[in-house]
């Protein structure tokens, strides 16, 4: 069962690039090629350093990962942190950033030794070198075969194809932009926004080699661990085009949305004081959980910031995705949280990632949309080096133009504003993406945070009051910019607009910025509280019903809601198991003759026989468990994540294991 949600009036007119035009785009996710040789080279987010954990024993030679104007650079060996001061680290990296848990990165080797065995989504630890060795293999040798070799689920596809009839994209590509800083004077800094689909009802099929597939996409493996759920190398079957699958486990968004809407009102994760009131006895459907951040990423369309292609839920399962653009080089790099250095870049790569940044956070300034969460690991790199901003889980959008207070405290500490680490009021947005970008600069230009305490009460005050110690820079221009970036009081805090003059920024003009006015000429098209609602299909009418309908019927089948499995787990013990397989049922046993304008009705009916292997396929989850992975949320109230607790651990854990917090 597919339900399509009809493009907005705006967003139709959009004219995607056609599928020749994405595959001619070198910004586009890489397609595979059958020769290794010729074809475009994919570097696996796993070979990337911020994949890899941050824990005391993660070593990892960095060449060749970097093809364009960070290579210099990345010639140093990664940092290391140390093992004998592991827990005043941990302390530290708690403090400083949210995604340990996601660097403690879970290797799904995926490869074709494994697929014969399978699907066994093998989660190790990246932090060892020889399992980094064995992932390099596999994606090698996972990158030669033609993505048609996982055979499509028989009728699904051709589903598939329907399902879209109403959203007349193919997943668009953002504009060729070559490498490095050169985006920045792009005449095409925009292209044709992509619409979004949103599926409300996707189907998880098994492929004969045991690989999971959502929809169209084939899940080949894990390359990273967020707060809700795992991030996927997808791969489209129908283009070969590949995408980060970002899985949330609905149990714990809805976790965490109860625990919002009892300290914040509606302000859960999303849009803040733009989320539409959701009456607190209608159960939300699952992807409202994250309308917020859907509808901001609808939105936006700029180089710099990570395109959503894809929303779906999974029904029957406690799953449910988002498809994003690809970013192969993974984070910009990780922050040290021990005492040795992490990675120092350039001057005049620092230049270059500053002005991405700047870029990017001026368009989202400019259409009222304030970040919150600025740090390395949420600025990720695409195959050629282009600087995506991502992660908009805390993000607010504001209804009136040039408000931009924020009262609730997101973000990581370490990066967090001394306004926001004293006031419990409401305090202007935008001044504090700059503080945090101010953070993101010293961290990439010293290789270490400007303030850095385990304590967290000790963090707050020498943000609040300790100058930045600069060491002996020698450019006074920077020694201006950063010291203005970190300015403690908000009102006197550099502005974007200054920055675009600024000496260091530009090289006393030798690197002009491209226009305001041309940076944030694609306008974000106005959000309407409609929009909101609407950045999720919702269910009405004759499908309200039909759901009802099928939820009866499901709740005859399987005895608790709990019991459902979330495709991970699936994946997990999925091996050996009948494949080609429909895990997500259609809606109705005999689905109405007329259906609905906006839903695509399955083709078939939904036998006994086959109900009965579906029940076989679903792994029954022990409700304990399920209350188990909500605690680990529970555990993760502050703004912070983090991971890992000895090697020897790591190796044995689960991915729940691994995540000590999360979440914002
Ligand atoms: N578009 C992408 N391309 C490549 N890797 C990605 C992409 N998005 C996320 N990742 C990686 O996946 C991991 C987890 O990301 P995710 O955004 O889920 O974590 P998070 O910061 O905890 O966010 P959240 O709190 O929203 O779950 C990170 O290592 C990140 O680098």
């Amino acid at each position: 069962m597919h339900v399509v949600t009809k493009p907005s009036p705006r967003t139709k007119n959009a004219s995607a690039p056609s599928q020749g035009e994405a595959e001619s785009d070198t910004s586009a996710p890489t397609i595979n090629t059958s020769s290794e040789q010729d074809g475009p080279v994919w570097r696996d987010p796993l070979e990337h350093p911020s994949f890899i954990t941050t824990s005391p024993t993660t070593t990892m030679s960095q060449e060749d990962l970097y093809p364009n104007s960070f290579s210099m650079a990345l010639q140093s060996p990664l940092p290391l942190t140390d093992r004998g001061s592991f827990a005043s680290q941990l302390e530290a990296s708690l403090l400083a950033t949210n995604m340990t848990a996601a660097s403690a990165t879970l290797n799904s080797s995926t490869s074709a030794s494994s697929s014969s065995q399978g699907l066994r989504s093998t989660m190790t630890s990246t932090a060892e070198s020889t399992s980094m060795e064995d992932s390099k293999g596999d994606l090698h040798s996972e990158e030669t075969k033609p993505t048609t070799s996982v055979p499509s689920n028989s009728s699904e596809p051709a589903e598939e194809d329907k399902s879209s009839r109403t959203s007349t994209d193919k997943p668009s590509h953002h504009h060729a932009h070559s490498p490095s800083h050169a985006h920045s004077r792009d005449s095409s800094v925009h292209s044709p926004p992509p619409i979004v689909k949103e599926t409300l009802d996707a189907c998880i099929t098994v492929s004969p080699t045991g690989v999971l597939q959502v929809k169209q996409y084939e899940l080949r493996r894990i390359i990273g661990q967020g707060a809700f759920g795992i991030v996927n190398l997808g791969v489209d079957v129908n283009t070969g085009i590949k995408y980060a699958v970002k899985e949330f486990s609905k149990a714990k968004l809805r976790k965490k949305d109860r625990q919002n809407l009892f300290r914040l009102g509606h302000r859960g994760r999303g849009p803040g004081r733009r989320g539409p009131a959701v009456p607190a006895e209608e159960e939300k459907s699952p992807l409202d959980l994250i309308r917020g951040e859907i509808a901001i990423l609808k939105k936006l369309n700029h180089v710099n910031i990570v395109k959503l292609y894809e929303v779906l839920d999974v029904a029957a399962e406690d799953s449910m995705y988002m498809v994003f653009e690809l970013c192969e080089l993974g984070a910009l790099t990780e922050v040290s949280v021990g005492d040795k250095p992490g990675k120092i870049f350039t001057d005049s790569e620092c230049r270059d990632v500053f002005q991405q940044m700047v870029l990017g956070i001026e368009y989202l300034h400019e259409h009222d949309i304030i970040h919150r969460d600025i740090k390395p690991d949420n600025l990720l790199r695409s195959a050629d080096g282009t600087l995506k901003i991502v992660d908009f889980g805390v993000s607010e959008m504001f209804t009136k133009k040039g408000d931009d207070m924020i009262k609730k405290s997101a973000g990581s500490p370490a990066f967090m504003a001394p306004e926001l680490c004293r006031s419990h009021g409401e305090v202007s947005g935008k001044p504090t993406d700059l503080w945090s970008m101010g953070v993101t600069l010293f961290c990439i230009r010293y290789g270490r945070l400007p303030f850095k305490s385990g304590m967290s009460l000790e963090l707050q005050k020498m943000i609040n009051e300790d100058e930045p110690d600069l060491g002996d820079e020698q450019d006074p221009r920077f020694r201006t910019t950063i010291t203005r970036l970190l300015e403690k009081d908000p009102s006197k805090r550099i502005t974007i607009d200054e920055l675009r003059n600024d000496p260091w920024l530009t090289d006393d003009g030798r690197r002009p910025l491209i226009s305001k006015d041309e940076n944030t000429q694609n306008a974000v098209l106005e959000v309407t509280d409609d929009d909101l609602r609407g950045a999720v299909q919702q269910l009405h009418g004759l499908f309200r019903v039909l759901k009802a309908v099928y939820k009866f019927k499901q709740l005859r089948k399987s005895p608790s809601p709990s019991s459902r499995t979330s495709s991970r787990d699936r994946r997990e013990k999925a091996a050996g198991e009948p494949s080609n397989l429909s895990l997500s049922p259609p809606l109705l046993d005999s689905p109405p003759s007329e259906p609905a304008d906006d839903i695509v009705m399955p083709a078939g009916e939904m036998s006994d026989s086959l109900l009965a292997k579906i029940d076989a396929l679903n792994v029954q989850r022990d409700p304990e468990e399920l209350e188990d992975d909500d605690d680990s949320v529970s555990k993760s109230s502050p703004p912070f994540a983090v991971a890992v607790a000895d090697q020897q651990q790591e190796r044995s854990a689960t991915p729940q294991e691994f995540v000590v917090q999360a979440s914002k």
